[in-house]
């Protein structure tokens, strides 16, 4: 993954004695890919590195300043690796509409191959009958209207926990809660409820979240073998190689623990219906109308595209939410005067209310738009030779969209920069995949299958936090001092972390 391409001086070091050793071999490499694609824009090069110094730790933004410079489609050899970036709707519409199944694979990338049980999962695995499968599965029967709606309590419960943790966290420290780690806490809890069945004790709590963070780490860590495949020893002379295989082992024991636990459960018949994911995927391991026998590897890896696909994205979602309400004290006031005019009386705000709150949804729409959990989607790689506009894409070619920048196209976009929900008011601009310029789930065969999921949760979290308290910085922090940077990794949160006072009502 290319999402922080951040090196250490060793690997400075290493990859400029190299990069003199390969000077001519990468010389003749970078005349043979420009006669495959002679007419694609692309910046200038180093020797070897290609273009990879011009990538930084937050490549969404590094990758838009480019494409203002290179244009909307632009090739960038990344070591030995040639990568198409797409930065426009038209472009975006191309890859993922015209040339959909061309594009509908993934490459095979390191961190994911390792932690991601081999791509055997549906996120990093590449297109064929097996992803088919499995995209069938999580459809039909995990992410399926009817599931979400079944956990409906589920959701109604951990947000009632979190208002008491805000009441109980602030009245322990001086007013101030850390609504970064309480989101955390939610969606944690949210998520391994429908997925695993049980809430996890604090100890737990605190291992998975570990675990979510580092994965994103390392799915975002500079990888030598995905950029220089003959140098995959590097990987291993540096450590990456075992320290991804020790965080694959604690994933592993984690969700291990889970499916033994739910198996002897379903063997001893104290587990009748497919509540959650974890039981249904057993159950469908015994369906012989099934096309093929899941193992329990693959259940595991399921497992982790759920909890990882669904936890960090909905939590950067929340947080931006929150800070961005918190710097535009208008927007907060409509918003939450929507949210209590609608639940007036009530002591939280139920789903039934959701449907109503249309200001709040544009709210929600405005930070997908500004910070896309995932801005650069997750990479693609063509099947075959294509034709893009006058350009020849080969089979392998490796694909970025960028997603934050598309939602910054000043052509689609008035004013871009500035948070304005009302842009969404009156306009029928949906994130299902239709509108390319508006792109935050993707689009086309790999769009993500959790929107609705995602959705419900955040909108019930959000309308709560909205209605139960008033919200203010605490008196240290003014919001021109707030940091509006994102963090590092494949999910891009906001870097610092945020402090408010809650009020009661
Ligand atoms: C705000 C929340 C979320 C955002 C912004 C988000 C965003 C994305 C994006 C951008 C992709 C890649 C799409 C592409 O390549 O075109 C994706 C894929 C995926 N997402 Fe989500 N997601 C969210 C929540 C969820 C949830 C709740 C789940 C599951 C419980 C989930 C599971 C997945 C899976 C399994 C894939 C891979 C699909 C494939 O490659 O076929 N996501 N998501």
């Amino acid at each position: 993954m290319l999402d922080k391409l951040k090196m250490g001086p060793t690997m400075l070091v290493t990859l400029l004695l190299i990069t003199m050793f390969f000077l001519l071999a990468g010389r003749s490499k970078r005349k043979s890919i420009s006669k495959k694609i002679p007419l694609l824009p692309s910046p200038p090069g180093l020797p070897f590195i290609g273009n990879l110094h011009q990538i930084s730790s937050l490549p969404h933004r590094s990758l838009f300043e480019l494409s203002k410079k290179h244009g909307p489609l632009m090739l960038l050899q990344l070591g030995s690796i040639s990568t198409l970036v797409v930065s426009s709707p038209s472009t975006a519409r191309e890859i993922m509409r015209t040339h959909d199944l061309v594009f509908a694979s993934r490459p095979s990338l390191k961190a994911a191959r390792i932690l991601f049980y081999n791509n055997n999962d549906l996120a990093f695995g590449p297109y064929g009958e097996y992803w088919r499968q499995t995209r069938k599965i999580c459809f039909t029967n995990l992410l399926s209207l009817k599931m979400i709606q079944s956990f409906s309590l589920v959701r109604m419960e951990e947000v009632s926990l979190m208002i008491k943790r805000i009441a109980l966290m602030a009245s322990a420290n001086n007013g101030v809660v850390c609504v970064s780690e309480i989101l955390n806490t939610l969606t944690c809890d949210v998520i391994c409820k429908s997925v695993l069945g049980s809430s996890l004790n604090e100890e737990r709590r605190k291992l998975l979240c570990e675990l979510i963070r580092m994965t994103s780490f390392f799915l975002g860590k500079l990888s030598l073998e995905d950029f220089f495949p003959r140098l995959w020893w590097l990987d291993v002379l540096f450590g990456l190689e075992g320290e991804l295989r020790r965080h694959f082992e604690k994933w592993d024991a984690f969700l291990v623990e889970f499916v033994e636990d739910h198996v002897s459960q379903l063997a001893k018949g104290e587990t009748t219906s497919s509540t959650y994911f974890i039981d249904v995927l057993l159950q469908l391991q015994k369906d012989s109308s099934m096309p093929f026998v899941l193992t329990n590897e693959q259940i595991k890896v399921l497992l982790l595209d759920m909890i990882f696909g669904g936890t960090d994205t909905s939590l950067a979602l929340l947080d931006w939410c929150m800070v961005e309400l918190i710097r535009n004290p208008i927007v907060m006031e409509k918003v939450q005067s929507e949210v209590r005019g609608i639940a007036h009386g009530e002591e939280k705000v139920r789903e039934e209310y959701l449907g109503k709150l249309s200001y709040m949804k544009a709210v929600i729409k405005e930070v997908l738009r500004l910070h896309p959990p995932a801005p650069l989607l997750l990479p693609r790689e063509s099947l075959q030779d294509c034709q893009i506009q006058e350009y020849n894409i080969p089979k392998k070619t490796r694909v970025i969209i960028n997603a934050w920048a598309i939602g910054r196209d000043e052509v689609y976009w008035k004013e871009p920069r500035e948070f304005k929900p009302e842009r969404f008011l009156g306009d029928d601009v949906d994130y299902k995949g239709n509108d390319f310029h508006y792109i935050p789930f993707g689009a086309g065969r790999r769009i993500c299958p959790g929107i609705q999921f995602a959705i419900a949760v955040v909108e019930l979290a959000l309308a709560n936090l909205l209605y139960c308290f008033n919200w203010k910085l605490p008196s240290d922090i003014s919001c021109d001092s707030m940091d509006m940077e994102d963090d590092v990794g494949i999910t891009n949160p906001r870097k610092e972390k945020l402090y408010l006072v809650p009020l009661a009502i």
